[in-house]
């Protein structure tokens, strides 16, 4: 019976769909909820990291052309596994070398680029797709890739919250100019092609500012449940609508 499944239920089919901008906790609370749903853990900011290394290995990121056409023939194999991070290209694992600030700085040069970003929408649709129970995470999944998920949760935090995350991870050496760029100045730029910072229709919304991580996994688990709880009334209400 569809109304008494929770997203606890092992066997059950569940997508979570999680949005925000840098530096909100979205890689480390999604990464934590995947484990606790027993789901996998989709990183589609890794994705669009990893083309940009690649373009940047070519020699092609001025040329939105060949930038396209690397990411057609991209050899890219990234973990799912929310407990094992990796990220391969071709024979080169470049796992460490897309969290670079030379990466940082040019990520949003293949990620507003709108060719680009139809080919790895299709890719995420797709990994979506094959697995039963995912957690997937970005800035355009609870709205483009998978608007029809069974919770869809924006994080936030405010700039200062999130500047200050950035720099306690990156061990305090990064200077303050820099810091902003590679965190409001990406997001900004990010911005230009997808709205990250409102929640869409349905989508609900999780602010971190004032929570720790344990925290802000709990808000998030208990948004989750909401939703789901929600949706599977809303489909035994109108089975017409619901989906196999
Ligand atoms: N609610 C929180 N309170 C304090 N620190 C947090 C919180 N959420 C995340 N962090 C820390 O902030 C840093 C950035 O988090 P991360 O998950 O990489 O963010 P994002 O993927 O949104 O850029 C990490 O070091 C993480 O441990
Ligand atoms: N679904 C997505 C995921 C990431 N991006 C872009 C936005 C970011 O600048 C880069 C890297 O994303 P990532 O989530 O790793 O960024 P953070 O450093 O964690 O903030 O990719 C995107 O445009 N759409």
């Amino acid at each position: 019976m569809a109304g008494s499944t929770t997203p606890q239920d092992a066997d059950a089919r569940l997508v979570v769909a999680v949005d925000g901008p840098s530096g909100s906790g979205k890689s480390s609370v999604s990464r934590e909820i995947a484990r606790r749903l027993g789901a996998v853990y989709l990183d589609t900011g890794a994705m669009y990291r990893a083309v940009a290394w690649h373009c940047q290995h070519q020699g092609v990121l001025d040329d939105p052309e060949a930038v396209v056409a690397a990411v057609q023939d991209i050899d890219l194999v990234l973990s799912v596994d929310p407990d094992l991070e990796r990220v391969v290209v071709g024979t080169e694992d470049i796992t460490e070398a897309i969290r670079e600030p030379g990466i940082s700085a040019v990520v949003s040069v293949v990620a507003t680029n709108r060719a680009v970003r139809e080919l790895l929408v299709a890719r995420q649709r797709a990994e979506i797709e094959s697995h039963r129970r995912i957690v997937a995470e970005g800035r355009d999944i609870t709205t483009v890739v998978a608007p029809d998920a069974d919770a869809r949760i924006l994080l936030t935090a405010s700039a200062e919250a999130r500047t200050a995350r950035r720099s306690a991870q990156m061990g305090g050496t990064v200077e303050a100019g820099a810091l902003a760029e590679q965190v409001s100045g990406r997001d900004a730029k990010d911005s230009t092609v997808v709205d990250f910072m409102t929640p869409a229709d349905g989508v609900g919304l999780v602010d971190s500012t004032e929570l720790d991580l344990p925290a802000t996994i709990e808000a998030m688990l208990a948004e989750v449940e909401r939703q789901h709880t929600v949706n599977h009334m809303n489909h035994s209400n109108h089975p017409e609508g619901d989906r196999a």
